[in-house]
């Protein structure tokens, strides 16, 4: 059987350039366009193009800043990793890495995948906490590209959450104390404040079921007690483009928050698996200058993008759909985020939302 397997991920722009990322941001006000009520597709589409129109000057300033995303070259280094671990392991597989909005597209990688006529895809969103406006998202927009194809019916297997699998946690947990040595930090230290950073979320999300904040709580919980620290913050990056109410609190209240508390602080940007805007701007550019206006160094643990056990994590992930063994023994189960059947995480059975 001929096994296709897609990387997707949000993209980013690589290069500053105007007219690429005002359609950037078209396609993601519009992919979430549910967030407000229009009447029609046409009003969907004209409210998109205004608040992409709103936002451009600020985001093109911060690709100016760090001379556009290096996301692109870090998503295909790692489908190259992956691609080599699952061959060193015995699997005939291509692996394809796909942007939900910027190319190479979804709806492309879904042609190519039609072209070369596979017979299995399997889908990866490389979010490792599991949201609706990401992981769900992405794995839907492929189901749909590749369903809308004429005459092509593969098999569709798609992963949504994997922060529990175990090594995913120990290269996190790692990664962080490694970084701390490297930098003299004692992470015991009173005057020394942990921040975990999560992406925010509209709250309409939660209340639509989405168990986003729980599992960002949970992965918190579970890092903190690998490296050894008891007293931690959470903060969310907020979008606040449409006047919505988003997951509280705000990274940046949490650090301005500490003013005279502390003398540094050390934060962990959780919800990435690539450098990007996210974390070259907003934090170490944005979030350092608000820690500094209030007396606080910032230091932030840098993205575990390339760590070699990340490859191998995503094999063993996928390995009981590569080699035919019941998905439940590696704690795989059917998704409770996404329904549709063929869909699994490492999520299901927690407490619904309160
Ligand atoms: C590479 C960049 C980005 C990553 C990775 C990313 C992850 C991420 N995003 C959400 C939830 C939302 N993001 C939204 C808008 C939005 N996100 C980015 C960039 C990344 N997000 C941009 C450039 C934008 C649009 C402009 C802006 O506000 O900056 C939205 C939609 C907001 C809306 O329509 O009003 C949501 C929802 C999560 C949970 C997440 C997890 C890693
Ligand atoms: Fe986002």
């Amino acid at each position: 059987m001929e096994i296709g397997i897609v990387l997707l991920n949000f993209g980013e722009p690589a290069t500053p350039e105007r007219t690429e990322v005002l359609e950037y941001l078209t396609r993601i006000f519009h992919d979430n366009a549910s967030l407000e009520e229009a009447e029609t597709e046409e009003e969907e589409w004209e409210r998109s193009r205004e608040l992409a129109q709103r936002r451009l000057p600020s985001l093109m300033e911060e690709y100016e800043a760090i001379g556009g995303s290096p996301l692109q070259e870090q998503a295909t280094a790692q489908a190259e990793g992956l691609t080599s671990t699952l061959t060193d392991r015995g699997h005939n597989v291509t692996v394809y890495h796909a942007m939900q909005f910027m190319e190479p597209l979804i709806p492309d990688v879904a042609a190519e995948l039609a072209d070369e006529e596979f017979d299995s895809i399997i889908a990866v969103p490389i979010y490792p906490l599991c949201g609706p406006s990401t992981t769900i998202s992405s794995i839907d927009a492929l189901e749909t590209s590749i369903d809308e194809i004429d005459g092509y019916e593969p098999e569709f297997t798609a992963i949504t959450g994997w922060h529990r699998a175990p090594v995913y946690n120990r290269l996190r947990a790692e990664g962080i104390t490694t970084f701390a040595e490297e930098e003299g930090l004692d992470l015991q230290d009173p005057e020394t404040v942990f921040v975990f950073s999560a992406h925010g979320t509209p709250t309409k999300y939660l209340e639509e079921g989405s168990r986003y904040d729980q599992y960002v709580e949970e992965h918190a919980e579970t890092i903190a007690s690998m490296i050894g620290i008891d007293d931690y913050e959470i903060g969310y990056q907020n979008h606040t483009n449409r006047g919505i109410e988003w997951t509280e609190p705000e990274t940046e209240d949490v650090v301005e928050g500490l003013e005279g508390e502390a003398e540094r602080v050390v934060i962990e940007p959780m919800s990435f698996m690539h450098e990007q805007s996210e974390t070259l701007v907003e934090l170490d550019i944005d979030l350092r200058e608000d820690a500094e206006a209030v007396g606080l160094d910032l230091y932030r643990v840098p993205v575990p993008h390339d760590d070699p056990r990340f490859p191998t994590l995503l094999s063993d992930v996928i390995e009981p759909f590569l080699s035919g063994f019941e998905p439940s023994y590696y704690q795989l189960r059917q998704c409770e985020c996404r329904s549709e059947p063929g869909t699994y995480c490492f999520n299901a059975g927690l407490p619904p939302q309160q």
